[in-house]
């Protein structure tokens, strides 16, 4: 029995060309990002979820960031309308495989935007990044799906990074990992634990005590150990070079 399914969509040849908006542009291996994505998806697989391919995207570069395009609730799937007006074609691959995976599915429509990088969920709280790429409308309309399930938006502006997700996740028992200097943190309106390493704020419960994170963040993988979790280090230094973290290149829909 697998814990859920972990959605991916594997890296095209076009992932050099993906956009970068807060950090310098710098060569990507597409070879060794490749293989970055076959270790992240045994990674998954390893920790007891069925990986299940969204088919590729191969004119869209940034179609690997798959998280960006679907909100899961529940038995719910939101697509989302990314910010970047060029990802907005990766939609439909990711509607076809949550259809076929029986999920409800709705969408925010225009003139909204969101990307599903933006949405941290923890608990019955779904705090929604406020920034490039996500905006009030896009804000109201998931409030408005997600009231459905019983859950509750929180929006949180963010400043000069691409997506909440980016500067804070929570670890399994709602520990806010965070680069507080990057958002507002006073609008999450609970604590958060600060690192000290910029991909150390992005880390992926995978069920149980397994904890998702990069190897770029040595000194919080430490740090999630001593708090009594199981840290899973994958290395995805090629997606990084893209504004790309754990979080980003997979959706993860726990069995229901
Ligand atoms: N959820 C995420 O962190 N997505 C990363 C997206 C990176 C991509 N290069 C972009 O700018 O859209």
């Amino acid at each position: 029995m697998t814990r859920g399914i972990a959605l991916v969509r594997r890296p095209g040849d076009r992932l050099t060309d993906g956009l970068v908006t807060h950090i310098a542009r710098s060569d990507v291996d597409v070879a060794r990002a490749r293989r970055q994505h076959e270790a992240y998806r045994a990674a998954l697989a390893e920790a007891g979820w069925e990986v299940r391919e969204v088919a590729p995207a191969d004119d869209c570069p940034d179609a690997v960031f798959v998280e960006d395009t679907v909100v899961v609730c529940d038995d719910l799937a939101v697509l989302t309308r990314p910010g970047a007006p060029q990802r907005r074609p990766e939609i439909a691959g990711t509607e076809k495989t949550v259809r076929e995976a029986g999920l409800e599915v709705v969408r925010v429509e225009a003139p909204g935007t969101l990307d599903g990088g933006d949405v941290l969920q923890v608990g019955t709280t779904v705090y929604v990044g406020l920034g490039g790429r996500t905006d009030e409308e896009g804000v109201a309309q998931l409030g408005a799906r997600l009231a459905t399930r019983g859950r509750t938006v929180v929006p949180v502006p963010l400043r000069a990074v691409l997506h909440l997700k980016s500067a804070v996740t929570a670890l399994p028992d709602g520990t806010l990992l965070a680069l507080p200097e990057l958002f507002d943190a006073a609008a999450l309106g609970q604590p958060v634990r600060a690192v000290d390493e910029e991909a150390g704020c992005h880390v992926v419960p995978l069920g149980d005590d397994l904890v998702l994170l990069a190897a770029s963040a040595p000194r919080t993988a430490a740090l999630v150990a001593e708090l009594g979790f199981t840290p899973v280090v994958v290395d995805i230094s090629e997606y990084e070079k893209l504004e790309g973290c754990v979080t980003c290149l997979s959706v993860l829909i726990p069995r229901g």
